[in-house]
């Protein structure tokens, strides 16, 4: 009855095609994006490190400079040699440290006495420094083409300066930076150090940041082949994630759509959107000339599900709660059947089933009020089928005598439905103003061959004429059970001997056919 899952979704091999492509550009572009984004934090980070490091060294060779001039005279002696040779050998970053004096004369090297000035502009920076001191980028023809030097003019007026090759101030920026970013190191316009012409791809990012005490610049420089070695270095996790991403998206779509395409989610929309269907099962007259009544049973063809049972949809929207709804929604199909056709349904009566526990709420009078106000058409035409399933209690005994006495005010028939197969005894039936009792199937199943079930009948019958019911034998499907119905004395018949439940046209052309 119900279709499978699988035959009512699309098939797996294209969502996992979809969630499969979709997972692919998802994981690439958060990658990509997430990778670039890593690089530049990274970039900014290791440019601060690196900043922080060159400070440190710059500290520590002015430190040096203090060392060395505070030990100096103003002669070029065998103790300042001494000296200047010992800071040298000591010294991480100086090939070579000098004296000068306040006249800013190298008077003193590590290679004895000198006599030459230092460059005026140099001199006007020492002095216009506020710690006397500052750097610069030579041409030296004892270390090379360019170099570094540092000088310091202590408060006696002997100032040191010391010579070294510009990428010994680098060893640790290298140790942070390399070999993943690229960098320049420029003091005012020349270029200190740099490695930047290795770089052999385009520039993603370049970083500055400044050492304004010599005056200096760090650029540091994220080439893309930095990117793209990144990228492909962790393509294989890339691939596991979005393997992961299908099917987590895969999980997800088929537990919603295990979700929407439940019983449950199924039926409470379609009581919701009005999509079950109300079909009417002729019960026949067996007087002549009195017309039939219909019973409305619901009918549901549900797109993932198939042809629904009714007593599956009535057990799960009890379950749901939704039971009173999908009376309801029967009654007002009723009323519409009544307004579609009023003539073929002048004079014909139509019951609909209902839950018990349904009639014994409180706002079921008024709700059943409220939908005859809008179908004046169901005036004295409407009529419940009730089915004790279970024996009431003390208190909800004397609460459905009241709930009946409402209801019948309302101009409705009741109908103790299956009788035989649930609660209602004869005492039921004495205490309960019902107008029809409507014989289960069972018994008819079995009259003729089972003496005992016709002796039952015989005084249910009685006990019906006497209590003034109208009797009804449902399941008639042969001609022997008519027969053997009719001998009972049974006012109507309902049954596949006469017709099926059928849909509102169809019972109309039936009829038409069979008027009485
Ligand atoms: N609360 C509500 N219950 C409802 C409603 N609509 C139906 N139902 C209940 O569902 C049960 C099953 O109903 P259904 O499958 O529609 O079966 C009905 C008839 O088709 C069937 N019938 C009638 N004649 C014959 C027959 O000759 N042979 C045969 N094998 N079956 C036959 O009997 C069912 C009639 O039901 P009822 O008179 O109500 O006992 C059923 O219990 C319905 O009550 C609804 O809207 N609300």
């Amino acid at each position: 009855m119900f279709k499978s899952i699988n035959s009512v979704v699309p098939s797996k091999k294209k969502f996992f095609f979809y969630y499969g492509a979709l997972s692919l550009f998802l994981s690439l572009l958060i990658f990509s994006f997430g990778l670039y984004v890593y690089l530049l934090k990274n970039l900014d980070d290791r440019t601060e490190a690196a900043k922080d490091a060159l400070t440190n060294r710059m500290n520590g060779i002015f430190k040096e400079l203090t060392l060395v001039v505070d030990g100096a005279t103003s002669s070029c002696d065998a103790a300042n040699l001494k000296h200047l040779r010992r800071s040298t050998f000591y010294s991480p970053t100086f090939k070579e440290f000098g004296l000068f004096n306040e006249k800013y004369r190298v008077y003193c090297t590590d290679f004895g006495a000198r006599n030459f000035p230092i460059f005026n502009s140099i001199a006007e920076r020492i002095q216009q420094s506020p710690e006397h001191t500052t750097v610069s980028l030579v041409r030296s023809n004892t270390l090379g083409e360019s170099t570094f030097f540092a000088f310091y003019q202590g408060p006696n007026g002997i100032g040191a300066n010391a010579l070294a090759p510009p990428s010994e101030l680098a060893v640790e920026v290298n140790h942070i930076l390399l070999p993943d970013y690229f960098y320049e190191l420029t003091l005012g316009r020349q270029i200190l150090y740099s490695n930047k012409n290795g770089i052999d791809s385009d520039i993603l990012k370049k970083t500055l940041v400044s050492l304004d005490d010599w005056s200096m610049e760090l650029a540091v420089f994220l080439p893309s082949s930095l990117y793209w070695h990144c990228f492909f270095s962790f393509l294989p996790v890339v691939l596991f994630c979005c393997i992961l991403l299908c099917l987590i998206f895969c999980a997800f779509h088929w537990s919603i759509l295990y979700y929407r395409h439940s019983l449950s989610h199924s039926i409470r929309r379609a009581i919701r959107d009005n999509e079950i269907d109300v079909h009417f099962q002729p019960i026949v007259s067996l007087k002549a000339g009195e017309p039939h009544e219909l019973e409305a049973l619901i009918r549901w063809n549900s797109p993932y599900h198939g042809q629904v049972s009714p007593l599956a949809i009535v057990e799960i929207s009890e379950q749901l709660g939704l039971i009173d709804d999908l009376t309801w929604m029967v009654i007002r199909k009723v009323g519409d059947f009544y307004r579609e056709y009023p003539a073929p349904l002048k004079g014909i009566n139509t019951s609909v089933n209902v839950d018990r526990y349904s009639l014994l709420k409180e706002s079921f009078s008024p709700s059943l009020s409220s939908i005859l106000a809008l179908y004046p058409e169901l005036e004295g035409r409407l009529g419940l089928e009730v089915t004790e399933t279970s024996a009431l209690t003390a208190v909800e005994l004397p609460l459905m005598v009241s709930r009946f006495e409402h209801i019948k005010a309302l101009g409705i028939r009741l109908s103790v439905d299956d009788f035989g197969t649930g609660y209602a005894g004869l005492d039921f039936l004495r205490r309960f103003p019902y107008d029809t009792l409507k014989l289960d199937k069972i018994f008819i199943d079995s009259l003729q061959d089972d003496q005992f079930t016709r002796q039952v009948l015989t005084s249910i019958t009685n006990l019906a004429k006497e209590l003034n019911m109208e009797l009804v034998a449902e399941g008639v499907e042969r001609q022997e059970q008519l027969n053997a119905v009719r001998e009972l004395g049974v006012d109507r018949v309902q049954g596949y001997y006469y017709s099926r439940p059928l849909p509102k046209a169809q019972v109309i052309e039936w009829m038409e056919k069979n008027p009485t």
